[in-house]
């Protein structure tokens, strides 16, 4: 179908649900979560990264947001453990970010926003020949969504935010994206942006990173429109609201 969808009044997710009745499905994303409503789980592992192969192959602004793909013809930059029961391979990157400070992440932790959210999407390559195919499975993707708050410069972040305006650059490992701790919250969603394909085992880290509000205004200097459009478009607000939990449960 690939219908038109964006983040305006006329295309925005308040009117996904025409074109993606499953807007309205029982494991959407994102969701509001509240600390001391999650329920301890003796049995969840730590999760362990593995991204030191990683091979990214390009940076794009898709009209939604910026994206890094990575490399994912085999297992050298994967996720396990934690609430998944194969490894995951790291397929891209990107970000969702506000207009100004406290908005912009997708997830609110009891009520609250961030400035913005970083997902890392993976992908069940054990069970599925490709990203398409896992991507409307059950089980088919994993996504670690990462805060970002503003603060001082991250040190990394300026090797994505020097180079918005460029389409293809080498060698960036987003193992330096990630916070000092890997405490997370986890539960059953979905896709944040249509087909919102309910086929995400999400995986959101405690510990939020530190970005200045300079490098979050490098992101703002993207646009959701095109060179030939008419109309300029500044890239913001690109992140959908929480969704109705619909009795799941998030566990930590
Ligand atoms: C091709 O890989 C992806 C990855 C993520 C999404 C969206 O779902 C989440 S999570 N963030 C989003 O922007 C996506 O939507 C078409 C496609
Ligand atoms: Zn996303």
């Amino acid at each position: 179908t690939g219908q038109r969808w964006g983040y305006g009044k006329e295309d925005g997710p308040s009117v996904w649900y025409k074109n993606y009745p499953v807007a309205e499905g029982s494991r959407q994303s994102p969701i509001d979560i509240v600390p001391n409503e999650a329920s301890r789980d003796r049995s969840l592992d730590p999760i362990i990264i593995n991204y030191d192969q990683c091979t990214s192959i390009n940076i794009s602004n898709n009209g939604h947001s910026v994206v890094v793909e990575f490399n994912d013809s085999d297992d050298r930059s994967v996720i396990k453990g934690g609430p998944l029961d194969n490894p995951y391979r790291l397929k891209q990157f990107h970000f969702h970010w506000g207009g100004k400070g406290c908005e912009g992440s997708e997830h609110t932790v009891s009520g609250t926003g961030f400035a913005s959210e970083l997902h890392l999407v993976h992908w069940n390559a054990v069970k599925y020949k490709t990203f398409g195919e896992a991507s409307t499975a059950p089980d088919g993707l994993a996504v670690l969504g990462i805060f970002l708050e503003t603060g001082d410069d991250h040190r990394w972040l300026h090797m994505i935010t020097d180079v918005l305006y460029m389409v293809k650059y080498k060698g960036f490992n987003p193992k330096c994206l990630l916070p000092s701790r890997l405490h997370y919250w986890t539960y059953l969603g979905s896709l944040t942006t249509p087909p919102l394909h309910e086929s995400v085992i999400w995986i959101v880290l405690k510990e939020p990173i530190e970005v200045s509000e300079k490098q979050l205004g490098m992101f703002r200097m993207l646009l959701f429109t095109g060179e030939e459009d008419d109309q300029r478009l500044r890239m913001e607000n690109n992140f959908r609201p929480p969704q109705p939990l619909k009795g799941r449960i998030v566990r930590e």
